[in-house]
């Protein structure tokens, strides 16, 4: 079992480089099984997801090579195997594998996805989706079994704005016969991503980005060459952190249009932030004001940002409020924080953050993925050493980040531990 040991108390100092982003890596690997010839996917982060990915693939049929950030996936001997549990539940986004199996083949048998608990995260819009382009959706024993002999074009109204729904609507309709219209759709850039490479496939999609999505699907579609869009959450996270110890970070390879919610409330905040064409930079202050903030689907704040923001918020002057609008149980952090010092308490979905003038190292647990990524830069700004477990929800999406914060001064590392400890 492996935690990860920080000593906090230094700032960040220099740059680096953000990679690409893990909500389009694991939708676009998927997106692969629609193309009739292989794919090249580049910019791919180094995360477990990734790999998780990569071996449903090759479980699937499919010959790919993963070198470093480049994925070749040649799909032509996928045969469409049903896979009710196994590597399905180890991740949230393996839901594409419905929209993807069934664009394809007609058909499809995939296990209840996985992912970060969050609190409920049903998929009956993605199930709204399929069944509006004809598919027979049933589910037994845990697992979906989706059939259409004929995917037809049709007009969906989403209910709730869904990243998974949106995409997993997109991927079927890029194989239907004539035209989807998906309204309501969510709006993030990775949604864009996503239809930017069935596009180069041969699809027709017009509005990406917009609440209305049209889809002209074919019946062919052929492999094509991508590269993935930062991570813009990755590159919240690490200006979060920048801020936390009063540092000052370059990022590169980021796309700041992506980061106006964060970007914006950290100068709410009296952060300061530079923006450049592809890089932004973080200048941390001495003092900051206590915000509130509400998260929302994009161009909202990203809740996947909250967590890390809570970390932040414990050094601000006053009282902070953060409202989590899209899951009902994202403050399973909060817990942790305060063993090391912090003051915050939940009511509902609301955090509200005291100020306290210095944190201490202690033995804290990750809970989720952005839960580990709080606890990171709370550690960085404690006293002392913190020791995190739970870093395996940590390695399912940020990539190389121990390399990353050391390359910027930060005292972290990775030691064994036995369970008996
Ligand atoms: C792999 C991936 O891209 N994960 C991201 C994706 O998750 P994911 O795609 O699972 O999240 P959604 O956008 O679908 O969820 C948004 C909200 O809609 C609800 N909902 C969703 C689908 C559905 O069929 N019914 C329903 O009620 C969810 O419970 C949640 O409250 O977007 C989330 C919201 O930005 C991010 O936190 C995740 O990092
Ligand atoms: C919630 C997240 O991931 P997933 O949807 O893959 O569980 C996240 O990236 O913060």
């Amino acid at each position: 079992m492996d935690i990860l040991c920080v000593k906090g108390g230094r700032p960040l100092e220099g740059s680096i480089t953000i990679s690409g982003a893990k909500n389009s890596a694991v939708a676009l690997i998927p997106a692969a099984i629609l193309a009739d010839t292989a794919c090249v996917i580049e910019n791919l982060p180094e995360i477990n997801d990734v790999h998780v990915y990569v071996d449903i693939l090759r479980e699937l049929g499919a010959h790919v090579e993963l070198q470093q950030q480049t994925l070749y996936i040649d799909p032509t001997g996928i045969v469409p195997h049903p896979l009710p549990s196994g590597k399905v539940k180890k991740l949230r986004a393996s839901y594409y594998l419905m929209g993807a199996l069934l664009g394809r083949f007609g058909e499809a048998v995939i296990g209840l996805p996985g992912g970060c608990d969050l609190g409920p995260r049903p998929i009956d819009q993605h199930i709204k989706g399929f069944e509006a382009l004809g598919a027979s959706v049933q589910t037994k024993d845990g697992a979906l079994y989706l059939q259409a002999p004929k995917l037809k074009g049709s007009k969906i109204y989403f209910d709730v704005v869904s990243v998974g729904a949106t995409i997993n609507t997109m991927l079927a309709a890029a194989r239907a016969e004539g035209t989807t219209i998906i309204e309501n759709a969510a709006k993030e850039p990775e949604i864009i991503d996503v239809a930017t490479f069935l596009t180069s496939m041969g699809a027709v999609i017009k509005g990406a980005g917009t609440d209305l999505i049209r889809i002209r699907g074919t019946s062919r579609l052929q492999g094509c060459r991508h590269s993935i869009i930062p991570d813009r959450i990755e590159a919240g996270t690490f200006m979060i952190a920048a801020a936390a110890t009063r540092g000052n970070v370059i990022l590169d390879n980021v796309i700041p249009r992506h980061l106006e919610g964060i970007s914006a409330k950290l100068r709410e905040m009296g952060v300061e932030v530079v923006e450049a064409d592809d890089a932004i930079q973080v200048i941390g202050k001495p003092r900051y004001r206590a915000i509130d903030l509400r998260t929302a689907p994009y161009p909202g704040f990203a809740t996947d940002l909250q967590q890390p923001m809570t970390a932040l918020l414990v050094h601000a002057e006053g009282t902070s409020m953060v409202t989590d609008n899209i899951y009902t149980s994202r403050f399973r952090h909060v817990d942790e924080l305060v063993r090391l010092g912090a003051q915050i308490r939940v009511e509902g979905r609301t955090a509200i953050i005291g100020e306290v003038h210095r944190l201490e190292g202690s033995s804290v647990r990750a809970s989720d993925l952005r839960a580990g990524a709080a606890l990171v830069i709370a550690a960085l700004t404690a006293e002392g050493v913190t020791e995190i477990s739970g870093v395996e929800y940590i390695d399912r999406g940020y990539a190389k980040l121990e390399e990353k914060l050391r390359s910027l001064g930060a005292e972290i590392w990775r030691e064994k531990k036995s369970k008996f400890e």
